[in-house]
């Protein structure tokens, strides 16, 4: 069979056939071109030159141009060598790694002279085995890039003519033929083989990655790599317009108005809103907030950084939380401190009942409060009209006292609040009830403007109420009605007849000259004030004074202040609540409703309420129970609140003290009686060494949040009196060492506390005497001192005790004993009976008939 040279360089993968016909004429091989055909016998020498670069032993070393063949020549010398050793050591077919030099570099050659920046080859043209396995082991090969790229179409130009031989075929019959000589074998049969088509699954086979890349470490410029690198970048930079295209999608959707309405805007006003608020409240320089305020409310009302608001406070000695209620003196100095005007509101914020609109509003009658100063005769007075006007008209006379009344006069309604003083006015108004129409000040004639005086003025005209002041004791001989007058017009108050705006009524409280006159003049003052009110159902009247009665339960005596409050009605006030039962007038007769400015005792309470809290008649039970629940949860916090509130002067006082030991408690009362008893006894027991902390008080059982209290202060103990920990509180108290003591006798309690206190109180050192003993002998022995020779007649005598020696009754020394002996020998210890040598310690006038008195310091716990 004979091969031309075209087909022989096809299957030894030489892109040039030319240089087969070269190599051929290099062993002598006589060949024209690349159509001539050569034997099968040349073939396979000028296979084994070209893949060995060893020449032929009997070969003719052809006449080849040196220009044309240097190249080659130089190129692979050192491959040549490698594949001699190769060849000797190993076979080829094992180790094809010489024979593919020539053909990379080949390819590389032709890459640069095609300047191809990228060249992807498939090692799939193979003329035997060992062809096909180097071919496998290539895999793909990637040219180190150039910057020109290679056009696409001489790409497959250059993978056309590569055809990869089935592998299978090419050894199926040719390897059982000879084992030795794989590389001899292979080859006829690649003559015999047409050119196998690629198949995609062989191609799959020859991207082996597994190769060996050692073989190109020493071939600089023949680097082969698989060039992934780019591959790479590619990703990367992929990658990252990816990115940044959510990025700038993410952004767009953020501005995205849409969008705007999703979680995004929400979580943006969260973080915005207060700065907003912060700026446009911190411009406030005059604020109105309630009496009742916690920390963080002011703070937000202010519009001031909570944590300024907290350190304000802190700088000035007071400690609080956010949650704690400020009080009057400290809301004072925060308005000084951050230069806020601050005016206080009216404060029933709990109970907000909406009022009807578009009522008539009706005349209601004035409501009269008296002040003055003490025993100017303002109890007189009051009782003087009311005599007067009920007992008058009324048989029978007053029938009782509750705290108010009305009396008649040309037909029309007073109401009096019979609560003299200014005290229970303020007190009123500090709770924000201001029930008062017409202020009268008692003046007596006989004494003139007095502090009280002054002060129930400047109250009454700080309630913005009617005054009218009465001079009183005009019956008096030293009455001086004009004086009065005169200091009351240097206090601002002129009389109206020197033009001024003050009505001055003189009266007397005894005779009951004048009060007829003060009556016309309260109507008078009334009629200019235009005082109405509606008559809506949904009362609202103050409580002036509760009580419990026998037999009657918790009573309030009200004054209504607007619409009109009926048997049955469901009430509220404060944390009581209930129907109203019965009203009862000044004259203690039932009715059935009470107008505006009436007053009346209610009954039907579930507790006492106190005197300033609203009443209201709400739709029905459950609503007043619902505003006395959240009435009596609001109290229970603010209790709380100020109960944890430690002033910097209260420890600075502690300190100061020394070493005083406090004991702080917490007392659970089931009354409101048994309450106070309990609190004013503890107070008696504080003394200068214990002071007895009550850090919480209140009705009702002890709770879980008395616990968490009490754990929070040291040493702090749980009084109940009537009232039992339940479970949960108990196991609280457990959990957190809380130690809760019940009690169902004030007395045992007292008595307990005052064993408490007793045992935290500094001991008191006794004396205790242990032993005397009589001088019977004295010794002088100098350089040591006088020893005394006695005789123990009480007790025993010890060494080192602390002892007095009495002369004739009277103490002369007082030291300790510095030796003791018997017999020369020192002891411890001599007992009655007993005679023994002492000597004192620095001290020797003992004479006969001293006695030594023996003595020890004990200490006893005090009790009260
Ligand atoms: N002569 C005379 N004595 C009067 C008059 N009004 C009151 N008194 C007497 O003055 C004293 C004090 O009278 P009160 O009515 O208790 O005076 P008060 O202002 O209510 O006194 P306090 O309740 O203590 O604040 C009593 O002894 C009265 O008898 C009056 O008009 N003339």
């Amino acid at each position: 069979m004979a091969i031309s040279i075209k087909e022989f360089a096809l299957e030894l993968a030489m892109s040039n056939p030319k240089e087969a016909i070269e190599k051929a004429k290099e062993i002598g091989i006589a060949v024209k071109n690349v159509s001539s055909e050569i034997s099968d016998e040349d073939a396979q020498k000028l296979s084994e030159y070209i893949l060995s670069g060893k020449l032929p032993q009997n070969a003719k070393k052809a006449q080849a141009p040196k220009e044309k063949t240097s190249k080659p020549q130089s190129k692979t010398s050192k491959t040549a060598k490698k594949a001699q050793e190769d060849k000797t050591e190993e076979k080829i077919s094992k180790t094809p790694k010489a024979p593919s030099t020539p053909k990379v570099q080949k390819e590389v050659e032709e890459a640069k002279e095609s300047k191809t920046t990228k060249v992807i080859k498939e090692a799939t043209q193979e003329l035997g085995e060992k062809n096909n396995l180097e071919a496998k082991r290539m895999g793909i090969t990637i040219v180190k890039k150039s910057k020109e790229s290679i056009p696409a179409p001489q790409i497959q130009e250059e993978k056309k003519p590569l055809s990869t031989p089935n592998i299978k075929d090419l050894f199926s019959e040719k390897i059982t033929q000879d084992d030795e000589d794989e590389e001899l074998r292979v080859k006829p049969k690649k003559k015999e083989k047409p050119k196998v088509q690629i198949s995609h699954k062989q191609n799959e086979q020859k991207m082996d990655f597994d190769r060996e890349f050692g073989s190109y470490e020493d071939e600089s410029d023949e680097i082969v790599l698989f060039d992934l690198h780019e591959q790479e970048i590619k990703n990367e930079d992929e990658e990252n317009r990816k990115k940044q295209a959510l990025v700038d999608r993410v952004q767009v959707q953020k501005r995205n108005k849409w969008m705007n309405e999703g979680s995004i805007r929400r979580d943006k006003k969260k973080r915005k809103a207060p700065v907003v608020q912060i700026e446009k409240k911190n411009a406030q320089s005059a604020i109105s907030i309630p009496e009742e305020i916690r920390v963080y409310e002011f703070a937000d009302i202010a519009g001031r950084e909570l944590r300024d608001v907290i350190g304000a406070l802190f700088k000035l000695g007071v400690m609080v939380t956010k949650n704690d209620f400020l009080d009057r003196d400290a809301i004072e100095i925060l308005a000084e401190e951050f230069s806020i005007e601050i005016s206080f509101q009216n404060i029933v914020p709990e109970i907000e009942v909406q009022e009807e609109e578009g009522l008539e509003s009706y005349e209601r009658p004035p409501v009269v409060t008296i002040m003055g100063h003490v025993d100017h005769g303002k109890t007189s007075l009051l009782d003087k009209i009311r005599n007067s006007r009920v007992a008058s008209g009324e048989a029978g006379g007053i029938t009782q006292h509750i705290g108010a009344y009305m009396v008649e006069k040309n037909g029309k309604l007073i109401s009096f609040i019979d609560t003299p003083g200014h005290e229970a006015f303020t007190e009123m108004r500090s709770r924000g009830a201001q029930v008062t129409d017409i202020a009268i000040i008692v003046v007596a004639a006989d004494d003139g403007v007095k502090q009280q005086t002054i002060e129930a003025l400047n109250h009454a005209k700080a309630a913005n109420v009617q005054i009218i002041i009465a001079i009183n004791k005009m019956d008096k001989e030293n009455a001086n009605p004009d004086k009065v007058k005169a200091e009351c017009a240097e206090l601002g108050f002129t009389p109206s007849e020197w033009g001024g705006e003050y009505d001055f009524i003189p009266l007397s409280a005894k005779s009951g000259e004048g009060i007829e006159d003060l009556l016309e003049n309260i109507l008078v003052q009334a009629e200019l004030m235009e005082l109405k009110a509606t008559h809506s159902n949904k009362a609202k009247a103050i409580v002036l004074e509760g009580s419990l009665e026998k037999g009657r339960g918790p009573v309030a005596t009200v004054i209504v202040q607007n619409g009109i409050l009926r048997v049955g009605d469901p009430i509220v006030a404060d944390t009581a609540y209930g129907r109203v039962r019965a009203l009862l007038n000044d004259k203690g007769e039932a009715v059935k409703e009470l107008y505006p400015s009436g007053v009346a005792v209610v009954t039907g309470l579930s507790e006492v309420p106190s005197a300033g809290a609203t009443l209201m008649s709400v739709e029905n039970d459950s609503v007043a129970r619902e505003f006395a629940m959240q009435k009596a949860s609001y109290l229970r916090q603010k209790e709380l609140s100020k109960s944890t509130k430690v002033s910097f002067d209260e420890l600075s006082e502690m300190v100061a003290k020394g070493q005083l030991k406090s004991l702080p408690v917490i007392i659970k009362a089931d009354t409101q009686g048994s309450l106070e008893a309990i609190r004013a006894s503890l107070e008696k027991l504080n003394n200068d060494e214990v002071a007895i902390n009550v850090i919480s008080f209140g009705v009702g059982g002890i709770s879980e949040s008395d616990i968490t209290l009490a754990s929070a202060s040291e040493n702090c103990v749980i009084l109940g009196f009537n009232v039992r920990p339940t479970g949960s509180v108990k196991n609280k108290a457990k959990e957190l060492a809380v130690e809760i003591k019940t009690y169902s006798i004030i007395y045992a309690l007292l008595d307990d506390v005052k064993a408490l206190i007793s045992g935290m109180m500094s001991p008191v050192f006794e004396e205790e005497n242990t032993g005397q003993a009589e001088v019977r002998e004295t010794f002088n022995i100098p350089k040591v001192g006088t020893i005394a020779g006695c005789f123990v007649v009480d007790g025993s005598i010890q060494r080192g005790i602390k002892v007095r020696l009495i002369r004739n009754g009277v103490v002369v020394h007082n030291g300790s004993i510095a030796s003791l002996k018997r017999f020369k020998d020192d002891v411890k210890e001599v007992a009655k009976g007993y005679e023994c040598g002492i000597m004192l310690e620095n001290y020797n006038d003992v004479r006969v008939g001293d006695v030594f008195e023996t003595y020890k310091e004990v200490a006893k716990k005090q009790s009260l």
